[in-house]
Parts: structure tokens; C-alpha cells; sequence
């Protein structure tokens, strides 16, 4: 793994994939056909990409039983115990409704709504995280969404999905499940189809058809954020040990061939050390393709002046995860104004938040936790605000709002005031 210092220059190697023209076209072509044609446009993509033929979508409540039953009860017990803690987490984050009443009879107030559906996309393959199926449906659930609908694509031997996402899927209490990947799943979400009635927001990663699908539909429904692929930044001192440094930048590492993962550190003793556990453990790794990509193009050991400069270095890339390993990592949490998630310490590797401990793991990427927020409850729900003002308060104020409405060149909204105070 390259070793370099830290200099102005320093950023994660960002890939904002906005896709080639023709895969902008063929995502438009195929929202369109779904619009028109509906379920049969969906089985006319799902054959043709998916090379499956399915007379229905829907996955049967027996389906979802036989997957229950395929899966080793010991995972599901802990699939269970890490739904707990997401579901304990994401109540903590719950706000009530609120109102104020003032003396003149003024009440004024915030009213906390749950969106009405929300649509899950789950990839197909090897992405089929079992652990993002908690992740997405759980908050949602908490919100107190009424209708969850999950939709991922069938697998292209079988025709159907993963057991063990089918299984998180009813352990987090989602069981409208549909068989269709794609943007085809995602115009199916957005605008509805025979089978599919249309939900209010779709959120989920998914390959880049999904992504510009989302990008589409986006405004006619809402969407969550366009993820991009993992990234973690350790932040460690002299006291870090190599052997775990490496192997934690790894675990982001084998997600994607364009994953990145960084150490910065002001020890260049430990930065060596890093530099050759890194390259040890890659040669060790079943998905060791994936990783090499990643530590080669996206990777580096980068060395600072001191831990001020480490600490700015680490604001400025405004990681998705970041790790503090030094001597005292609550005594610099202060400091870190960007990132997705913040793990603390040698006992809190970044899988403990992917799998079990509760704080979401969908997460700003691309620099985005500058100004963004891990997937939470209120993305399940929405405000309106509650205005009441009694007949005194309107005649207190009613000139001043029509003196403003005027300044603005309305009348009429002069007019809908004034008229009242006339009575
Ligand atoms: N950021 C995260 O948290 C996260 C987590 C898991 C997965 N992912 C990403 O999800 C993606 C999974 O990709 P995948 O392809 O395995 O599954 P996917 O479900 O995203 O996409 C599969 C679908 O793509 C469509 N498709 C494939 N080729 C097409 C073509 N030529 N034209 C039109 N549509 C086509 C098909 O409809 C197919 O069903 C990866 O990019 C991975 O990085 C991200
Ligand atoms: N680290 C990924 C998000 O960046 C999430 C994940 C799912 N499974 C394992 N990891
Ligand atoms: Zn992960």
C-alpha cells in the first residue's frame, strides 16, 4: 500500500458515477415503457436481463416461510438481536409533535406525519445484503411507515431471492415483497404498475441503471441518497496496532473494486507497519480481486506533520466511516466535524456498526457528510407546520400582514386579511 504525505492536494479519490449517455438513455427508455406498459414491460426487462420468466412478481407467503426455514437458526437468532439494537437505537430518535399556545390565543405547532410507502431496492448477486434489509426497513418501521414494499431482482438460476434477505425482510416486519431489479423496479416503485402500486419514496443502493433510475424518478417520488461505493479514514497515533488498522481498511476495501480506504497518522513508524500488514493480508482474502483494486486505486498511507494537521486532514475528506485509534479517541471527537460514522476505539471495528451495535449503516458518501446525515427516522417522515390565530391576534397584527402583502405587490392577499378586520 502507498505511502505518501499529507499536502494540499489530499482527497479521497472520489468516482461520482453519472453514467454514460447511452446508459441515461436506455434508464429513460425503460421508465417509460414501465409507465406504459406496466407489469408487462417489467416481465419483458426481467427476461431480458434477468432471464427469468415470472408470471408473478410477488413473492408468496410460502416463499417467504420456505426461506425462514432454509436459514440456520443461529443466524437468525442473531439477525434478531442485531434488529433489536437498530430498532432500540432508531427509537431514540423519535420526536414528538409539537404545540405552543400563546396568550393572545395564538397556537402554533409542528405535526410529526410517517410517510404513507416507502420502496426498498435491495441489489441482486453477492450485494444482497441481508444487514441493509434491517437497516432500511427498521427506521422506516420506527417512523411508523404503514406500507413497506422491498423489491430486488431474482436470482438468474433459481428465480427467486436470497433465503437469508427474505428472512431479515419479515424479522424487520416487511413482507409486500416483489421479484424485479433495476430501473424497471424502480419505475414500477415510482409510478406503479398492475401488480405494484406506486410508493412515496424509494431509497436503497443498487448498480448504476439503479442509480440513474433514482436520479429520474426523483420528484415525482423521493429518494434517500445516491450511494457511492465504502470508504473508511482511520485516524490512529503510535498506540494503534498495525495488524488491526490493516485489517479494518480491508473490510471496506473488498466491498468494491472502487471502495476507498485510508489511514492518515503523524507516526511514520506505524504508517510503514500498515503499509506491509496491508499488502500481507490482501494475499489472504477470498475476495482479494476486489480489494487490490481498491487499496491500488483508491488507498493510501498518508503521514502528517502532526495529529492537528491529521485531524484537518480527516475533516477534509469527510469520510463515510472513520475509526479513531489513539491513546485517547474521546479527547479528539470534539475535533471531527465531517463524517458518516464515528467509531472509537480498538473495540469498535467499523462491522460492529455495519452489522450489530444500532446507528444506521447507510451512510454519506463522496465527501457528502459535509453537509449530510446517516439514514435516520425523520427520513420516514414529514412536517407540517400548524398555524391558529385567534380573532384577537389577527386584529393585533392584521394591518402589519397586509402592509407586507402590499410591498409585495398582492392585493389580494392584502384583501383575504383586511377583510376580516372589517367585521
Ligand atoms: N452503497 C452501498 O451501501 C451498497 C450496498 C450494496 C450494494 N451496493 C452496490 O449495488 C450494486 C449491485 O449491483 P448488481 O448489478 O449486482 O445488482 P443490482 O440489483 O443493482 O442490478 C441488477 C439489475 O440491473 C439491471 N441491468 C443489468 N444490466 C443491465 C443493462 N445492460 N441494461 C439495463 N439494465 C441492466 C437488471 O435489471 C438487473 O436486474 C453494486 O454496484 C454495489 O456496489 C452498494
Ligand atoms: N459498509 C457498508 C456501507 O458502507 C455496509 C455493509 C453491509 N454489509 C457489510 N457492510
Ligand atoms: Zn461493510
Amino acid at each position: 500500500m502507498k505511502i505518501l504525505k499529507v499536502n494540499d492536494q489530499i482527497s479521497i479519490k472520489r468516482s461520482v458515477d453519472n453514467g454514460t449517455e447511452e446508459q441515461r438513455a436506455i434508464v429513460k427508455d425503460i421508465i417509460e415503457s414501465v409507465r406504459q406498459n406496466g407489469d408487462q414491460a417489467l416481465k419483458d426487462y426481467t427476461e431480458k436481463f434477468d432471464g427469468i420468466s415470472l408470471d408473478d412478481f410477488k413473492v408468496s407467503q410460502a416463499e417467504i416461510e420456505e426461506a425462514f426455514s432454509q436459514v440456520d437458526g443461529k443466524i437468525l437468532e442473531i439477525i434478531k438481536e442485531a434488529a433489536e439494537n437498530i430498532r432500540s437505537f432508531h427509537e431514540k430518535q423519535l420526536r414528538p409533535s409539537w404545540m405552543t399556545t400563546e396568550e393572545n390565543g395564538t397556537v402554533l405547532g409542528q405535526k410529526i406525519t410517517p410517510l404513507d410507502s416507502v420502496g426498498l431496492y435491495v441489489p441482486g448477486g453477492t450485494a444482497a445484503y441481508p444487514s441493509s434489509v434491517l437497516m432500511n426497513v427498521i427506521p422506516a418501521k420506527v417512523a411508523g411507515v404503514k406500507r413497506i414494499v422491498i423489491t430486488s431482482p431474482p436470482d438468474k438460476k433459481t428465480g427467486k431471492l436470497p433465503p437469508a434477505v427474505l428472512a431479515a425482510a419479515k424479522i424487520a416486519g416487511a413482507e409486500e415483497i416483489y421479484k424485479a431489479g433495476g430501473a424497471q423496479a424502480i419505475a414500477a416503485l415510482a409510478y406503479g404498475t398492475e401488480t405494484i402500486a406506486p410508493v412515496d419514496k424509494i431509497t436503497g443502493p443498487g448498480n448504476i441503471f439503479v442509480a440513474l433510475a433514482k436520479r429520474e424518478v426523483f420528484g415525482d417520488v423521493d429518494i434517500d441518497m445516491i450511494a457511492g461505493p465504502s470508504e473508511i479514514a482511520i485516524l490512529a497515533d503510535d498506540t494503534a496496532h498495525a495488524d488491526e488498522v490493516a485489517s479494518d481498511l480491508l473490510s471496506q476495501a473488498e466491498h468494491d473494486p472502487m471502495a476507498s480506504a485510508v489511514l492518515v497518522t503523524p507516526s511514520s513508524a506505524l504508517a510503514g507497519q500498515v503499509s506491509r500488514e496491508v499488502d500481507r493480508q490482501l494475499a489472504e482474502l477470498p475476495r482479494q480481486q476486489i480489494a487490490f483494486q481498491s487499496i491500488e486505486n483508491y488507498g493510501a498511507v498518508y503521514v502528517a506533520e502532526n495529529m492537528d494537521e491529521a485531524i484537518e486532514t480527516v475533516n477534509s475528506l469527510a469520510p463515510e466511516h472513520l475509526e479513531i485509534l489513539t491513546e485517547n479517541p474521546m479527547e479528539l471527537l470534539g475535533r471531527i466535524r465531517h463524517a458518516g460514522a464515528i467509531f472509537l476505539g480498538r473495540f469498535s471495528p467499523e462491522p460492529v456498526g455495519d452489522y450489530f451495535a444500532g446507528p444506521n449503516h447507510v451512510l454519506p458518501t463522496n465527501g457528502t457528510a459535509r453537509f449530510s446525515s446517516p439514514l435516520n427516522v425523520v427520513d420516514f417522515q414529514k412536517k407540517s407546520s400548524i398555524l391558529l390565530y385567534s380573532e384577537k391576534a389577527l386584529k393585533d397584527n392584521g394591518e402589519k400582514i397586509a402592509a407586507f402583502a402590499r410591498l409585495e405587490g398582492l392585493e389580494a392577499h392584502a384583501r383575504s386579511i383586511e377583510t376580516r378586520l372589517r367585521k
